[in-house]
């Protein structure tokens, strides 16, 4: 962890309004040329705000124990000795910060060292897309001569070279442990019953084999193409990508108006119309389901209104149709108390929320550390970013993996109660990964 005296950086940022829109995702790929191993893609599930950010200025590994605190102590440091000397006011441009927590912070990182318990950075160069302008912003930290350098860059990066790497063939599907998974969900089923918790998610994992390198350009177009409605993040960092389409929004905060999202319960869609509208209908009468989603929205609603006023949670669920999956799905809004309150905070009460961890908190942890077996590494974890003046959004990092070279690792779990049956939740994880599957040539 660095030194909390102020640092000795100066971070300059020039913001300007493009006059051509370049296309996100061919942006992204020209940034390989200068940028390859520090690029990042976020699209929101709205398509609010677009990034595409290149290269770095400034980065913090996360390594205190409280690694959210740790965060808002070096992004205020940081802020506090820059100077945005030309910006729009537009949310999401100057000083952004991009990155993502380790799901797990206490897990010492082996398949995940590369991102260890959590990366940010400021990049050099960002393109934010906006519903109707698209700005650019050029950060340094070396004073005004290090922005004119990144700004010759730009001009070679728009005319580079837009195509698309093709995706390699996929070798091999492995599946990791899956009989010993569902064993696990038995027992985590018996620690409910014996009244340890009442709920746990239980990840697991699929192992894929390339004949050539993944690179996350062809996987981001095919998710882009497939996964409407979803948040899109890639998250570079070397020869790794950390990549996925979440539905699932952890907090956004604009000003002092902050939105959260409770989404737990799961039912395959339908061959037709009529098979779809069905499953949806039992999904929201679902007790197991009903249950599985209430446990998210007590909490959600719990860790959520000592910080805010009017914080608004409706009653009952709505479904959330994805294209491979429906979910039960419940908005909450509401606007911070105290201005003062951060991003970074609302992330470190909420996160994990029994979406992806469970209820109570700890005896949940320590059983998902018992029975998966496994790193979940940024899966499942906040993904996401916030800007100078605190404005910002998280998704959860599921539906997601990791790309290294030839291999990609999936994940997808699926929340326990007490009436889970294993081979139910085994095909509930299995729907969860054909977002994934299908984008690298799996489906
Ligand atoms: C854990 C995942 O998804 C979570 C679990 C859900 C469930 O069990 O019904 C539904 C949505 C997500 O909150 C995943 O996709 O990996
Ligand atoms: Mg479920």
């Amino acid at each position: 962890m660095k030194e909390k005296t102020a640092p000795a950086l100066k971070l300059v940022s020039k913001v300007i309004k493009c006059r051509t829109a370049p296309d996100p995702l061919r942006l992204f790929t020209a940034g390989a040329a200068h940028f390859y191993g520090s690029r990042f893609f976020w699209q929101d599930a709205d398509r609010e705000t677009v990034f595409v950010g290149f290269g770095c200025v400034w980065s913090c590994t996360v390594t205190a124990s409280d690694g959210f605190a740790q965060m808002e102590d070096e992004w205020r440091n940081l802020k506090g000795a820059g100077e945005v000397y030309s910006g729009t006011g537009e949310t999401g441009t100057g000083p952004v910060l991009f990155g993502g927590f380790a799901f797990d912070g206490t897990v010492a990182k082996q398949k995940w060292k590369t991102f260890g318990q959590g990366i940010f950075r400021v990049p050099q160069i960002l393109f934010t897309f906006k519903k109707d302008a698209v700005f650019l912003t050029v950060n340094g930290c070396g004073g005004t001569e290090s922005v004119q350098e990144a700004e010759e860059t730009v001009r070679s990066l728009l005319n580079g070279s837009t195509a698309f790497p093709a995706l390699p063939l996929l070798k091999a599907v492995k599946e990791i442990g899956s009989d010993e998974w569902k064993k696990s969900v038995a027992t985590a089923v018996e620690f409910i019953r014996e009244g340890r918790m009442d709920k746990v998610v239980l990840a697991r994992k699929l192992e894929l084999a390339f004949d050539g390198v993944v690179s996350p350009d062809a996987v981001l177009a095919a998710l882009s193409v497939q996964q409407h409605d979803s948040y899109l993040f890639v998250l570079e960092e070397g020869s790794e990508s950390f990549i996925g389409a979440s539905p699932e929004r952890l907090v956004k905060k604009t000003g002092r108006h902050i939105l959260s999202t409770c989404l737990a319960g799961s039912i395959k869609r339908g061959r037709n119309e009529a098979e779809d509208l069905e499953l949806g209908k039992a999904l929201l009468s679902d007790q197991k389901n009903l249950s599985e989603h209430g446990f998210v929205v007590s909490m959600i609603r719990q860790v959520l209104e000592p910080f805010c006023n009017g914080l608004n949670v409706p009653d009952e669920p709505v479904l959330m149709r994805m294209r491979d999956i429906q979910h039960l799905y419940t908005p909450v809004t509401g606007t911070v108390k105290d201005k003062d309150t951060t991003l970074f905070q609302l992330v470190k009460a909420l996160h994990p929320t029994p979406a992806l961890g469970g209820i109570p908190r700890q005896p949940a942890m320590e059983a998902i550390r018992l029975l998966e077996k496994m790193d979940r590494g940024l899966y499942g974890a906040p993904i996401g970013w916030v800007d100078y003046r605190g404005s910002g959004e998280f998704c959860v990092g599921i539906r997601s993996g990791l790309l290294k070279e030839d291999r990609a690792s999936l994940y997808a779990g699926c929340g326990v109660v007490k009436e889970s049956e294993p081979e139910e939740e085994y095909k509930e994880t299995s729907v969860k990964f054909t977002p994934m599957l299908r984008a690298l040539g799996g489906k």
